[in-house]
């Protein structure tokens, strides 16, 4: 094969050539002459058909007067000297090409009937279908050594031109699967798998001799011939034929763009009859145009549909790319009257999937402008939805990059099938439209069914991108759509990790909330804590997740099961959590929990306002000994509300805090144990001494712990009840005997044990009344405790001597003065089964 390079010499008017029936010769470029076999023996004349030239008045002077050998000719797009006759025997070996730009005048002299209709046959996937249009022009063209010359009519003439006619077997192939073989990028051959020509074992395009590895097997659907769709060929598939614009062309855009007027098509698409008549008067007067080619494309840019229509019957190709304008611009497909222009380019034939140097497509760029009408009719039309541009991005990508809502609904309407489709970094529409914010536009595309946890090149989910654009909306939406929390990309990073290093508080907190795991570690060793700055909001809800996280992981490596989140109801001011790591044993139910002592008979406590001692000074008592007028209220609180370090624990003093009668403020220091509880305990079950309390803070030593609670009564009373293990002996010495018991009713003292080794001192209290048989008993630490410390005070001497004789204390401590050996190796005698605050008292 040759390959001639001499020319690509522009050249304004094709020369008619004569070739020589009856032999093949070819030349590998870009087109050829061909002197071909007519089948009836005769010399036939052929004329190249460019596009440039396909108007009536140029064919008129292409069929004039034959040429002689040797001259010029157009081999597709380069010009070539050729004298046939003597380049026969050259080019005898060389491969057959097309001569699919080649017309000869019709030898028969004028049309018959019968050559009235095209002759050209299609063939779809073996089916044969034959076309019965009528034909505009009579020239003939040749597809194929294989066939006769025919008589075409503008639509397969058209094909010709475009190479979508098979050499090999002389059929058309337009739909169904055939071979592409694309030598130049925009410009297509066609042929079937079977017909492709044989060199030398090796195969070719019978079209450009080039290999034929080199093709691409397509297969193109029928097209919809719904009476909606706007194409000028029915019948015809994707892509779009790049018929010649010629009068007869405008004619048919005329006929059809009138017949759309009946049906309910968007009034946007139509031209009036009365502007496509003026038109097409106008275009009567008109010069006939020398206009350049590059005017199509600026008058279609401007949205000036007359002169697009006028350019188009000049022969303008509607595919037209302009040198420097190689990419559609954003502008292109913005001007108000470019859907008309659009509608008439494609009527005349312009390829609706032709791409740019970005490989984007006029409905890309329509999707991409926002040009609802424009991107309607183009689908209507038959463009293809799913057309990939040089990034990969589809019209999808491209409109919810941009957040164009209406046209993303409409392309889901037409095509929801590419919802999920990804581009080259694995993004689908959603991940752009999540990137970019579009909150709308996820909902939509959630609704109609937007995969969330699709990966992405670099393995992020939806997830990972949300949180990296910190929409807290959309990581929400997300995530209700199952997408995945813990889902780590390529790095290790999990949504989580991701929010954290770009600060966004509020995903932060939506993912903690959902249960993200905040000790996760990436690839390079880091939490999401490791991510963030140290101090910001976000490290402070992070490392409180943390904190709280691990606690709970330390339960329940322990095996904790939390039974209650609060025993007290709320009736204290901080929640008393029930937790149990040891056995089975459930809730303690057995009794109510009250916040300040009871009765439940009459007891006559004297609670006579005049009968109390008060303070009369009117600012916060600071003092540490508050004297006020006749009675003085001894202040023994710091100013944290705390027994001194020097109080005497061994005989603690009754404590008298400022009531109601005196003329200090509610908030004066004198105001403790009335004040109720304000550390953080913890019931808990104990190892072998039942239920138990512990600390859930650090606690310093003469803080007020809590109250000892329950049901006041009578010693004769408390003699009279069979279990005496909550009875504390108010042991006041004065009048009568009376206890409280903690059985029946109780709060959380009733669960303190017994502890030889006590961090709780117990304190006489009196507070709204001072009626001294019945003091309020209080507890304070006797010396500073820490978190998870079991509390307990000495339930003293008393207690014990009655209790040993059933079991030992198991307090544990070294220092236990009441476990079973002890007491069998001490004989202590038995006098009481109460505990006391006297404990220290023998
Ligand atoms: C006021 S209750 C304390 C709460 C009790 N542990 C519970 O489960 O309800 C007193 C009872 O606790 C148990 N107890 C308290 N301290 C104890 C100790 N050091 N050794 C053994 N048993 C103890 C005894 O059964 C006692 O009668």
């Amino acid at each position: 094969m040759k390959k001639n390079q001499t020319a690509a010499v522009e050249k304004p008017v094709i020369p008619p050539v004569t070739v020589q029936a009856g032999a093949t010769t070819a030349v590998r470029g870009e087109s050829h002459v061909e002197e071909m076999e007519s089948g009836q023996g005769s010399h036939v004349e052929y004329t190249e058909l460019a596009l440039d030239c396909l108007d009536l008045k140029a064919q008129q002077e292409l069929l004039s007067p034959s040429i002689s050998p040797g001259k010029m000719i157009l081999l597709n797009d380069n010009w070539i000297t050729s004298n046939l006759k003597s380049s026969q025997t050259d080019l005898a070996e060389e491969l057959p090409l097309c001569c699919c730009r080649m017309e000869t005048p019709n030898s028969r002299g004028g049309l018959s009937a019968l050559d009235q209709t095209c002759m050209a046959t299609e063939s779809a996937d073996g089916t044969l279908n034959r076309c019965h249009r009528r034909v505009m022009k009579q020239e003939m063209m040749r597809p194929s050594n294989t066939v006769h010359l025919l008589v075409l009519c503008e639509d397969h003439r058209a094909g010709m031109v475009k190479h979508q006619c098979c050499p090999g077997c002389g059929l058309f192939c337009r739909t169904g699967t055939f071979m592409e073989c694309r030598p130049y990028g925009s410009i297509s051959h066609r042929f079937h798998r079977d017909c492709a020509s044989i060199l030398k074992d090796r195969k070719f395009c019978p079209h450009c001799g080039e290999d034929a590895c080199g093709a691409k097997e397509v297969t193109v659907p029928k097209a919809d011939l719904s009476p909606s769709v706007p194409r000028l060929n029915p019948g015809s598939s994707l892509p779009a034929v790049s018929v010649v614009a010629t009068a007869a062309c405008l004619t048919t855009c005329f006929f059809f763009l009138c017949r759309l007027k009946n049906e309910a098509v968007n009034t946007a698409e139509r031209l009036p009859k009365e502007s496509l008549e003026s038109i097409l008067l106008a275009l009567d007067d008109e010069k006939r145009s020398s206009t350049p080619t590059r005017q199509l494309y600026i008058s279609a840019k401007q949205g000036d549909l007359q002169k697009v229509i006028q350019l188009l019957v000049d022969g303008k190709d509607p595919n037209f790319l302009m040198e420097g304008q190689n990419r559609w611009s954003p502008g292109d497909l913005q001007c108000v009257n470019l859907s008309r222009c659009v509608c008439v380019h494609t009527q005349a034939g312009a390829n609706l999937d032709m791409f740019d140097e970005d490989q984007r497509t006029p409905l890309m760029a329509a999707c991409e402008n926002n040009h609802l009408d424009t991107v309607k009719y183009l689908l209507r039309a038959g463009a293809s939805v799913s057309h990939k541009d040089i990034m990969g991005f589809t019209c999808l990508h491209l409109a919810a990059k941009l957040g164009h809502y209406n046209i993303i609904h409409h392309l889901l309407s037409k095509a929801s099938k590419y919802i999920n489709c990804q581009d080259d970094g694995g993004w689908t529409p959603i991940t752009w439209a999540i990137e970019y914010k579009h909150k709308e536009l996820v909902h939509l595309l959630l609704a109609k069914g937007a995969d969330v946890n699709i990966r992405d090149k670099e393995e992020n989910v939806c997830l990972h991108w949300a949180a990296l654009s910190g929409c807290d909306d959309i990581a929400q939406a997300l995530l209700e759509a199952r997408c995945d929390l813990n889902a780590v990309n390529v790095h290790g990073d999990t949504p989580l990790h991701v929010a954290a290093r770009e600060n966004h508080l509020e995903c932060v907190m939506l993912f903690l909330s959902r249960g993200a795991d905040v000790s996760q570690r990436n690839r390079d060793g880091e939490t999401a804590l490791d991510c963030c700055a140290c101090g910001s909001k976000v490290w402070t809800a992070l490392n409180t997740n943390k904190k709280l996280t691990d606690a709970r992981r330390g339960r329940e490596c322990r095996g904790e099961r939390v039974l209650s989140r609060d025993i007290s109801r709320g009736y204290e001011a901080v929640p008393i959590t029930c937790v149990n790591a040891v056995d089975s044993e459930p809730l303690p139910e057995n009794f109510k929990y009250i916040p300040d002592s009871c009765v439940t008979s009459p007891l006559n406590i004297d609670k006579d306002i005049t009968h109390l001692q008060h303070c009369t000074c009117t600012d916060d008592c600071s003092s540490s000994t508050c004297i006020c007028g006749q009675l003085s209220l001894r202040c023994w609180y710091d100013s944290e509300g705390r027994l001194p370090l020097d109080f005497c624990q061994r005989e603690p003093p009754v404590l008298f805090e400022c009531n109601h009668a005196c003329s200090c403020w509610r908030t004066c220091r004198n105001r403790v144990v009335q004040n109720g509880l304000r550390v953080r305990l913890q019931l808990f079950r104990t190892q072998n001494m039942g239920w138990g309390v512990r600390a859930m803070q650090d606690i310093p030593q003469g803080t007020f712990i809590c109250e000892y609670v329950g049901e006041i009564i009578t010693d004769g009373e408390a003699d009279k009840r069979e279990n005496d293990s909550f009875l504390f002996t108010l042991d006041n010495k004065v009048g009568d005997a009376h206890c409280i018991d903690a059985r029946l009713f109780g709060n959380i003292g009733r669960f303190i044990n017994h502890l030889c080794e006590p961090n709780l001192l117990a304190v006489r209290v009196f507070t709204m009344h001072q009626d001294l048989r019945f003091p309020r008993i209080a507890f304070f630490s006797s010396r500073s405790i820490r978190t998870g410390d079991q509390i307990g005070f000495d339930y003293g001497d008393h207690y014990w001597r009655v209790k040993s004789k059933y079991f030992g204390c198991q307090c544990g401590s070294n220092k236990c003065r009441h476990s079973v050996n002890h007491c069998f190796l001490n004989q202590i005698p038995c006098k009481s089964n109460v505990m006391t605050t006297s404990s220290y008292v023998v």
